[in-house]
């Protein structure tokens, strides 16, 4: 892989590269901010941005590097789909580029590239571990599209993570605009399959192995329409899974939201991470 933007912050230093990724069969960037002294036990943080967000988003908005730093957490932030001109996309900012959802797709034109649960679960890490030694355990969270990426792809992979936390989460993605059009154009019209990547529906037939953290500020004006928090809390309710939705007062959709609860999170994580068996 290649180092394509480099500066130090903190201490630490925050990496963009760019690499060859096998499962989505293109060009991919990624960013990755190393804390001081970091080893390759390290514990890792992927986040998963939401819908037209690349890497830089969350790199450039959230305000995550200061606690980072401090609590020796490497951040992992993708992008948000395969990429570039031969990739299939949609005009629309929901759909196509900048809107895998964290799913593999099955359908055409999307199979092809679309393969972004195995990118964000199996092939980054890996990297990862091949070209930087980072090893360490990992926790996942994000915004929006992400933070259905982050619940679902958890709840899928339990083996993989050992925290979860999500800003705004796309909650019941089979059943909200923005998940009913994804779905149906990379999944097909089966409602069932759709189910298989739906955090309100995996977390209502299993007991989360962890808590998981959640922020949704009360003017979103995602928040009754797409996100559907109280899809989770209902789900939560019938496994006995331990999830906390907390709804921040006036706060909206944008990162002014996310950066202003980041280090609320990164606490959370770094305790799970380093605490938990
Ligand atoms: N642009 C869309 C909304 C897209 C949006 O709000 N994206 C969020 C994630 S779902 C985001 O993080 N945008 C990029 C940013 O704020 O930097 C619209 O017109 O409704």
């Amino acid at each position: 892989m290649e180092l394509i933007d480099q500066h130090r912050a903190f201490d630490g230093e925050q990496r963009r590269y760019r690499h060859k990724a096998r499962s989505l069969d293109c060009d991919m960037t990624f960013s990755v901010f190393l804390p001081p002294k970091w080893r390759s036990e390290s514990p890792l943080l992927y986040w998963l941005s939401g819908l037209t967000c690349t890497d830089e988003n969350f790199v450039q908005k959230a305000g995550a590097q200061r606690a980072a730093a401090a609590l020796g957490l490497v951040l992992v932030a993708p992008d948000t789909s395969p990429r570039g001109e031969t990739v299939a996309n949609d005009e629309a900012y929901d759909l196509g580029q900048g809107a895998g959802f964290y799913v593999n797709a099955t359908e055409e034109p999307w199979s092809r590239h679309y393969r972004m649960e195995d990118y964000i679960v199996e092939e980054l890490p890996a990297q990862l571990r091949s070209e930087l030694g980072l090893r360490g355990r990992s926790g996942i969270s994000g915004h929006s599209m992400g933070g259905h990426g982050a619940i679902s792809l958890a709840l899928k992979h339990p083996e993989r993570y050992s925290s979860v936390s999500a800003f705004a989460p796309i909650a019941n993605p089979s059943a909200c605009p923005w998940g009913e059009k994804a779905f149906s154009a990379y999944l097909g019209k089966n409602r069932r399959e759709w189910e298989r990547h739906d955090s309100a529906v995996l977390l209502a037939e299993h007991k989360a192995p962890w808590p998981i953290l959640v922020d949704v500020g009360s003017s979103d004006g995602f928040l009754a329409e797409q996100l559907r928090p109280e899809a989770l809390e209902r789900a939560a309710l019938a496994s006995g899974s331990e999830v906390s939705v907390r709804r921040r007062e006036g706060y909206d959709h944008s990162y002014f939201f996310v950066a202003s609860f980041m280090d609320e999170h990164l606490q959370f994580h770094a305790d799970q991470l380093t605490t938990r068996p």
